[in-house]
């Protein structure tokens, strides 16, 4: 609870660009109550004194009350529709500027950050957390305020009529401001809490499945993990049934709390009246005056029923933007621009974790300017890791890493990015156009640019056939390309990009020889010139390098120049 409300103040304080919004809903949500309960109240001292006027002698002027009456509906009416309006727009704005917020965060954890959150999880907080944050401003802060301010006002006018009533309107709004919320929230605090998880686990579940559905049907495991994915989606049904529950439950005690109030207020008046002590009028309209003053509270208990689910929702968002990312860039002020590109590691020594053996130990490698190394070991060896020191998604513990001279951990991220290209084994390829994959590496490029680029890449001609050419949607992932067709777009962008460094890493695995063939030849093109990491088992690849370095835990030896 305590972590929960830290959350929800630091939330609050996200909302501060959008106070003027936030604010504005609050007032137009306290004018709509307000207006509800004056309408009933007045219409009920209307009606009572209209009726009374019929039987007995007395007249009554019903032009002012009528007009009143007219006035405060629309007035409701009018304030509601501003309402619904600005709090949304409020909410909207907050929950675009939040995603922002989110990405700026999540983007420097880098490749590193899913060693600790697996995809489908941070799709999850991105999407559904971010989005079951809007209950923050229009389930539960917008509800309190309006309940805390508008239960004042309506008891301080109650009690300029009576005070008893007054203090029983006080009581029974008390009980259904915290005793009844409070209630709830201990009961919908768990239900809210499993609801983000399971939410998450579904979400995980799902993307596993879609990602991995040629695995699981191959390795006949589809109708397990479907049975798990429905199991999940169950479990999601019920705690949100759970808590729509408990808060249904909530809101018709706080209607029960309510009317029981109006009885109590008539108990206490209908003696006043029948003394001649107060108007007979009033008697209807204090009774109605305290029932509709149960509509502020009205939204409390699903306000605390959306707590545990919003905190949790705060909590898991505020978890990745807390992370320390695996590596700082450094400040602009003091970053470097390499002069030249030559490569130069020296004893670098690195492991994921204090506790585990180290993943590289001692390691020291030297390549001039354009000089290409093709690095080798057995499995686990640490290649992907050296590779991934180099574009600095690790830290390392101790050694140095110098590009030009100048330590990698003083160059910007920007120049980095543009000093290194790679090509791997697995190409990521977005479920869009030939072209836009292209233009990641080049937004800018024109197409005579994408076509010189597919050129060199060797795949030309293969998208020149394609009927929809460069438009060519290619698939989930890429699965409209065949692997080698695939490995070539990388190619093509890296060529776009023209990064002095290139770090290749088993560009040809898993091709076939033809394929293979070409990937080789479009990198060989690549490789001119630039100073060239290249991971590879295959003496063929392992043939277009100047020399070959092992890479294992003991400290470096050449084994070909
Ligand atoms: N994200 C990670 N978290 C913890 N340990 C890791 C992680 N990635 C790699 N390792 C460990 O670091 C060591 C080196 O792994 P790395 O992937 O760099 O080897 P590799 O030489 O590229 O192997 P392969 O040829 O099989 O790709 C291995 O012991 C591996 O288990």
């Amino acid at each position: 609870m305590k972590t929960g409300m830290n959350d929800m103040r630091r939330l609050m304080r996200l909302f501060r660009p959008y106070r003027i919004w936030v604010v504005g809903g609050i007032a137009l949500g306290c004018v709509v109550i307000l207006a509800n309960v004056a309408l009933l109240a007045l219409s009920g001292w209307f009606i009572a004194g209209m009726a009374l006027a019929g039987l007995g002698p007395q007249s009554i002027s019903y032009f002012a009350p009528a007009a009143l009456i007219r006035g405060l509906a629309i007035l409701r009416t009018g304030a509601r529709y501003g309402e619904r309006l600005v709090t949304h727009e409020a909410t909207l704005r907050f929950l675009a500027e939040l995603r922002v917020w989110f990405y700026e965060r999540l983007e420097p954890l880098g490749p590193a950050a899913m060693d600790s959150w697996r995809g489908g999880d941070l799709l999850a907080r991105i999407r559904s957390d971010i989005d079951s944050l809007d209950n923050f401003y229009l389930r539960i802060l917008a509800p309190v305020i309006n309940a805390l301010i508008c239960s004042i006002v309506i008891v301080a006018g109650l009690a300029l009529y009576d005070g008893r009533v007054a203090a029983l309107d006080l009581v029974a709004l008390l009980l259904a401001v915290l005793v009844i919320p409070l209630m709830v929230q201990k009961f919908a605090a768990s239900a809210g809490r499993g609801l983000t998880e399971i939410r998450s686990a579904l979400d995980s579940a799902a993307t596993d499945t879609t990602r991995g559905l040629g695995e699981l049907f191959v390795l006949g495991a589809f109708e397990r993990q479907r049975a798990r994915v429905l199991e999940l989606g169950e479990r999601l049904i019920a705690a949100q049934r759970r808590q729509m529950w408990v808060g249904a439950i909530g809101r018709a005690l706080s209607g029960l709390v309510g009317n029981l109030a109006m009885w109590g207020a008539l108990v206490l008046v209908i003696p006043l009246v029948a003394a001649g002590d107060m108007p007979g009028p009033q008697l209807a309209m204090l009774a109605l005056w305290v029932l509709a003053s149960f509509e502020a509270v009205a939204p409390l208990p699903m306000a605390f029923a959306a707590f545990g689910e919003t905190a949790a929702a705060a909590r898991r968002i505020f978890e990745i933007a807390d992370a320390t990312p695996a590596v700082r860039a450094p400040d602009a002020a003091i970053a470097k621009v390499p002069a030249c590109f030559d490569l130069t590691l020296t004893d670098v020594s690195m492991r994921y974790r204090p506790e585990s053996d180290w993943a590289l130990q001692d390691f020291s490698l030297s390549l001039a300017e354009g000089e290409s190394v093709g690095l080798v070991g057995e499995s686990g060896a640490g290649k992907s890791t050296l590779l991934a020191l180099v574009q600095r998604f690790r830290e390392f513990q101790s050694g140095e890493i110098t590009i030009g001279g100048v330590d990698l951990r003083e160059i910007s991220e920007a120049t980095l990015r543009q000093t290194i290209s790679v090509v791997a084994q697995r190409t990521h390829l977005f479920n869009a156009s030939i072209r836009d994959n292209l233009l990641l590496a080049k937004p800018d490029a024109s197409d005579d640019e994408l076509h010189h680029a597919l050129k060199l890449a060797g795949l030309e001609d293969e998208i020149s056939n394609f009927p929809d050419g460069l438009d060519t949607l290619v698939g989930e992932v890429g699965t409209r390309l065949s692997g080698g067709q695939a490995r070539r777009v990388a190619i093509a962008r890296a060529f776009l990009r023209d990064a002095r460094i290139l770090l290749l890493d088993e560009p040809t695995e898993g091709l076939d020889a033809d394929s293979e063939a070409r990937v080789l030849e479009a990198l060989g093109k690549l490789m001119q010139g630039k100073t060239t990491l290249l991971v590879s088992h295959w003496p063929r690849a392992l043939a277009f390098v100047g020399r070959v370095e092992k890479v294992g835990h003991e400290p470096l030896h050449e084994s070909r120049s």
